[in-house]
């Protein structure tokens, strides 16, 4: 069993023009089929942790900065940057439409930084794979591109909401062909400028359509006033990483009343950038120290972040941890661990800021001391699977009692036992699967390989994590 990484990682990629018949074509879904081996094991803590670890790059960061890079005035380089499906699907639709990107060496740990030299942007295709970043952000820019463009995605990716998409595009004066179901496949028609202007969405169901608008409005004819309508925003620490980045390249997002945003015409400043680690991704593994016992530190955790998983030090003390922060390190010590005594506290917990974050709080709480309850987080049923459907499936398999609540989920802990943990292609229910499988002896995860979305080296930090070099390990083994 490996971990599956794409092909170009290693190895620079030449400076050629980046369309679709480019055999350097960044070849993302390389990444999709992931670790075909069967069911992973999920290896048992076989006692306290005490692990130090550093992560890669922020998923969220990295395709936001593709995105910018790409619309900027310049060339431009991004540090650090994630290496995973959803960044390589990113790239290869960048390149698709005219942006050139290769890989540079770097300084960092998990792969090559990459150089972006902006292009003409003719129509292409994109392929969004399971990612809603390039789902959601490329159409955009694919309007801004001469000629038509085809979006289409995993075959999940195609129940995804994208109809506020393609109807902001058309609100913005671009033609986009569909059939009427506001979902992929749609292409949209680009005539290689947006005209722009006042714009009315309702982004309740996802953050991402209003930050796609905003990536690429300072290059639209007449800027835009986006104005959103709903009654609840989710994600709105992921609105203000895109206004951050834009800051970064000199773009000012004014915001004269929350929901609204006025971005004028100008230019996106090309600017070198430094990706931080994914605090996201750093959750499982903060997480596992509460479960398991004993500490997790996680280094490189910048001071000041946008990024929502740095809620987890402030989440996981109501869960009973004890968080220190020292320099760039945060440790996690979460005491003796569940199954030497030790408590998860159950606490009811609104997560509508951070949407995914909620498949390792889940996880946890399910372990707590009494019922919990997550809630703001209805939309996370347009995620990359119906996450509270499939949460109360995946624990509810393990003995576990999860209700599904219209917007959230209502969690009474049972005790746990060993089972097969479907992942549904999501990456957060693989990792979420191997959470619980440290104390739960015999869960195995139908498709660890997943975790490539935004993680491909997981099984291998996960052993790492638990001071072993394979990624599996064989719980009949270890003692209970
Ligand atoms: O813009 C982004 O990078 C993201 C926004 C959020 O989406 P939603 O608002 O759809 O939850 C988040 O859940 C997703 O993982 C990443
Ligand atoms: C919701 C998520 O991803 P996406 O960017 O595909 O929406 C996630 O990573 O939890």
């Amino acid at each position: 069993m490996g971990v599956l990484r794409y092909s170009g990682r290693d190895e620079l990629i030449p400076e050629l023009p980046g369309r679709a018949e480019d055999p350097f074509v960044l070849p993302g879904d390389a990444l999709a089929p992931a670790i075909a081996d069967g069911p992973w094991v999920a290896p048992l803590a076989d006692g306290p942790l005490a692990a130090h670890l550093t992560l890669p790059g922020s998923k969220s960061l990295t395709n936001r900065e593709l995105v910018l890079a790409a619309l900027a005035d310049g060339p431009s380089t991004i540090r650090r940057p994630l290496h995973s499906r959803d960044t390589a699907l990113m790239i290869e639709g960048l390149r698709n439409l005219g942006v050139g990107i290769v890989e540079v060496p770097g300084d960092g740990e998990f792969g090559p930084d990459l150089r972006i030299t902006p292009g003409e942007l003719l129509g292409s295709s994109i392929d969004g794979g399971l990612a809603g970043t390039v789902m959601r952000f490329l159409p955009i820019v694919a309007a801004l591109a001469l000629g038509p463009t085809s979006v289409d995605g995993d075959p999940y990716a195609r129940k995804r909401p994208m109809n506020v998409t393609i109807e902001a595009l058309r609100g913005l004066g671009v033609e986009v062909s569909d059939d009427g179901r506001g979902t992929m496949p749609f292409t949209v028609h680009g005539t290689g400028a947006v005209r722009g202007g006042e714009l009315a969405i309702d982004a309740s169901a996802s953050s991402q359509f209003v930050s796609g608008l905003l990536l690429a409005a300072p290059r639209f004819a007449e800027g835009l006033t986006l104005r959103h309508t709903g009654e609840r925003l989710p994600s709105l620490p992921h609105i203000r990483m895109t206004i951050a980045c834009l800051a970064a390249r000199g773009v000012t997002v004014e915001e004269p009343e929350p929901g609204v945003w006025v971005v004028a015409p100008q230019p996106i400043r090309a600017v070198d950038v430094t990706i931080e680690p994914d605090l996201s991704n750093a959750g499982p593994f903060l997480a596992a120290a509460l479960l398991a016992g004993g500490t997790v530190t996680i280094g490189g955790w910048p001071a000041e972040t946008t990024q929502v998983g740095d809620e987890f030090l402030r989440i996981l003390p109501r869960l009973g941890a004890t968080v220190t922060v020292d320099g760039d390190a945060v440790t996690v010590d979460g005491g003796a661990g569940v199954r030497a005594g030790g408590t998860v506290t159950a606490t009811d917990i609104d997560l509508a800021i951070g949407g995914e974050l909620a498949p390792t709080v889940a996880t946890l709480l399910a372990f707590a001391d009494g019922p919990s309850t997550v809630t703001g987080i209805g939309h996370l049923r347009g995620h990359e699977t119906d996450r509270l459907a499939a949460l109360a499936a995946e624990l509810g398999r393990l003995g576990g009692e999860v209700v599904e609540l219209d917007e959230g989920l209502e969690i009474h802990p049972r005790p746990l036992h060993g089972g097969a943990w479907e992942a549904y292609a999501d990456h957060r229910m693989a990792t979420s699967g191997a959470l619980a499988g440290l104390v739960v002896p015999g869960v195995t995860v139908d498709d660890i390989g997943t975790t490539a979305k935004t993680l491909p080296e997981f099984p291998e930090l996960w052993g790492r994590m638990l001071g072993r070099s394979a990624q599996g390990t064989h719980w009949e083994s270890l003692p209970l």
